[in-house]
């Protein structure tokens, strides 16, 4: 996937060290328009480090990545071209869910109706979005989110875990979204621990362990290489030397 000049997401040697610690070692891969790319690994592997690195949260230790051809922190008004959910549970939790909406929308420069269009679209209901997000439930926080990262009609999504506190339904509504969204031309970057997830609907997988990148490829080429196991079966075998390193969490 490296090297392709339409990539919308291109992630070239990623490192980041805290302390003597190596979170992500070298990490290369692209996201290109019309797919749903799927990361994948255990806990601890580096999947929320390196989307971190890739939207200017996390200053990387090398290495850089570019998303539509620019840094992220460089994009002109980079919620209309880039959406990115990476903690749902990071709302201000007194503000209510059309707050949240609102003031993105003012900060993207974007019609106020906008915000109703994404509440029609995420299934928030008008007394919903009257509520402070502190008393949402995690599947309303992630639909709110996603709400968020589509509100200025980006092209490219990077979503860590967003269907993580959804209920099947939502998981489905979830899918539909996503490959509508790449069905026109959208690039995706998925994170989930929601394997069965990412098998439906990847259309290419990138596979990190330990902060390095395990494999990568098309699906189709990935779980025809495996046999009969599937992606779980793949995903234990690729990371079982790469298991949970518990480096405590310091400062970001
Ligand atoms: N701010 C930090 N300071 C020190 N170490 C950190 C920090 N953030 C992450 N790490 C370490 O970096 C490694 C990768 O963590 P990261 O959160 O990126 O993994 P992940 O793949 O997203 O895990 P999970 O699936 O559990 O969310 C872990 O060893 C983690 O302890």
């Amino acid at each position: 996937m490296n090297g392709d000049g339409a990539a919308a997401i291109v992630v070239d040697d990623l490192t980041k060290r805290y302390g003597s610690h190596t979170a992500v070692q070298g990490v290369r891969f692209a996201v290109r328009p019309g797919v749903i790319t799927g990361f994948v690994g255990p806990n601890g592997a580096g999947k929320s480090t390196t989307m971190r690195m890739m939207v200017g949260l996390t200053p990387p230790s090398g290495g850089r990545c570019t998303v539509l051809g620019q840094e992220y922190r460089r994009l002109h008004n980079p919620g209309c071209q880039v959406g990115v959910l990476l903690d749902a549970s990071a709302q201000h939790s007194g503000r209510t869910g059309r707050e949240v909406l609102t003031l993105a929308a003012t900060v993207m420069g974007l019609e106020a109706r906008r915000v109703d269009e994404m509440l029609d679209l995420v299934g928030l209901s008008r007394a919903e979005a009257r509520r402070r997000t502190g008393a949402y439930s995690l599947g309303m926080r992630q639909r709110l989110g996603v709400g968020q990262a589509l509100l200025g009609d980006p092209r490219v999504l990077i979503l860590d875990e967003p269907a993580n506190g959804l209920d099947p339904a939502g998981i489905h509504w979830m899918r539909g979204l996503l490959r509508d969204f790449a069905d026109d031309g959208g690039s995706v970057l998925l994170s989930s621990h929601l394997l069965r997830e990412i098998e439906v609907i990847a259309d290419e997988l990138v596979v990190i362990g330990r902060g390095r990148i395990v494999a990568q490829g098309t699906k189709q080429d990935l779980l025809a290489a495996e046999g009969d196991g599937g992606l779980e079966e793949m995903f234990l075998r690729l990371t079982a030397d790469h298991a949970r390193d518990t480096a405590p969490k310091e400062t970001r």
